[in-house]
């Protein structure tokens, strides 16, 4: 993690103390006090009043409030202060972990969000962790890299929108509820791809992600064609991803597939951030009891054996279903509820294993374009 630049500006008899107390503040996604973390960034003081800069390397914008008050009560113990005024920032680093992948222009960090086996989940997580990312603070970019059944413009209400060359290399993305959206499907004719060999439809694919007009984006969500094949073993060594991850229900067949998605990754060197488990439990309208159809605790046994994070359960809920299917998922038609909330403590926690999990920063060494 990338310490932020510091701009200390207090007595030593005070920058002491105060230093102790905001690193006794555990961060509870980084799991390190706030200086350790290299989040305190300012430090000054007018009369009693503290000056406070923090930086945090993954987006909690939501949590903002809840740590400038607990931060405060606890600073305020001391005699020099009677007031704390915070400013707070978010600020990823530019990294990936694929060596020789292509940079992409404007895109900070890639996440991949794969599953082994299809339809349990994949895209209606994919879209609603990148609105998660972005009501937490970050600039966020969707592409919709699933050749077999593309369903992000539906999920996102772009499914009319047409793309444009303005320069005749480089394409125009959708933008809706905040975000900007690139799909496979705004390309295609009926079934073509169904039809497509693995190098060919990962050429493709790399080709979009890499010639569509970006707008600056800490994060470029990868809703990747489910399977663990061909195709996706080359998207995950052509594309600078930072970071994956897997959506499984928690029924045997797809947690073998699951498990098979973090091999892939580990095959090629790529940080499993989490497990997200989907369709976890289903709860009954009239008398909120839980029962678990496809079983229960698949993801935290899978997540305990290869000892990578469960990010989060989410129910077999219709307003989930409706949501994605209407063009407003859950995070932004009902961003007070349980299953909102789940999404953007997922977004925090994917965020900070990417804070924790980079390795270098800014790779850019171009590719042969032989497919
Ligand atoms: N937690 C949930 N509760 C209710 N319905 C859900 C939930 N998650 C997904 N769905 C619904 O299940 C269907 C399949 O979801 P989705 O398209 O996200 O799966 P997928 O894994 O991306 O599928 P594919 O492999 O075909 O691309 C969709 O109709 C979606 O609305």
């Amino acid at each position: 993690m990338s310490a932020s630049q510091q701009d200390y500006r207090l007595s030593d008899d005070l920058l002491a103390p105060v230093l102790a107390i905001l690193d006794a503040y555990q961060d509870p996604y980084l799991q390190k006090g706030l200086v350790s973390a290299g989040c305190v960034s300012k430090l000054d003081i007018e009369g009693k009043q503290l000056k406070l800069g923090l930086v945090y390397p993954y987006p909690c914008q939501t949590q903002y409030r809840d740590t400038v008050m607990a931060v405060t009560k606890k600073l305020a113990v001391l005699d020099a202060i009677d007031e704390v005024e915070c400013e707070i920032d978010f600020q990823p680093a530019n990294f990936s972990v694929v060596p020789g992948a292509q940079a992409i222009p404007n895109v900070k960090q890639v996440i991949a969000v794969a599953s082994g086996k299809g339809g349990v989940g994949k895209s209606t997580t994919s879209v609603n962790l990148a609105l998660a990312l972005a009501a937490e603070g970050a600039k966020v970019g969707i592409l919709d890299a699933d050749i077999y059944g593309p369903s992000i413009p539906l999920m996102l209400g772009v499914s009319k929108f047409v793309p444009e060359s303005p320069d005749g290399k480089h394409m125009t993305a959708a933008t809706n509820h905040g975000i900007t959206a690139q799909s496979i499907g705004f390309m295609l004719i009926d079934d073509e791809a169904a039809v497509w060999r693995g190098p060919m439809a990962a050429g493709a694919l790399t080709q979009l992600i890499n010639e569509t007009l970006w707008p600056e984006l800490d994060y470029l969500v990868i809703d990747m064609p489910p399977g663990t094949g061909d195709i996706q073993l080359t998207l995950s060594q052509k594309v600078p991803v930072s970071g994956a991850v897997i959506v499984t229900t928690p029924q045997d067949i797809a947690l073998a597939d699951a498990q098979k998605g973090i091999s892939m990754f580990n095959k090629v060197k790529i940080p499993v951030l989490g497990v997200v488990e989907n369709m976890s439990y289903h709860e009954c309208q009239s008398c909120g009891h839980k029962e678990h159809p496809f079983g229960s605790d698949g993801g935290a046994k899978i997540a305990e054996r290869y000892q990578v994070p469960l990010l989060g359960a989410l129910p077999l809920k219709l307003s989930i279903r409706e949501g994605a299917d209407n063009g407003a998922p859950s995070v932004v038609s009902q961003p007070e509820s349980n299953e909102a909330a789940t999404y953007r403590e997922i977004a925090r926690k994917v965020g900070a294993q990417l804070a924790l999990s980079e390795v270098q920063s800014g790779v850019s060494i171009s590719v042969s374009e032989d497919e």
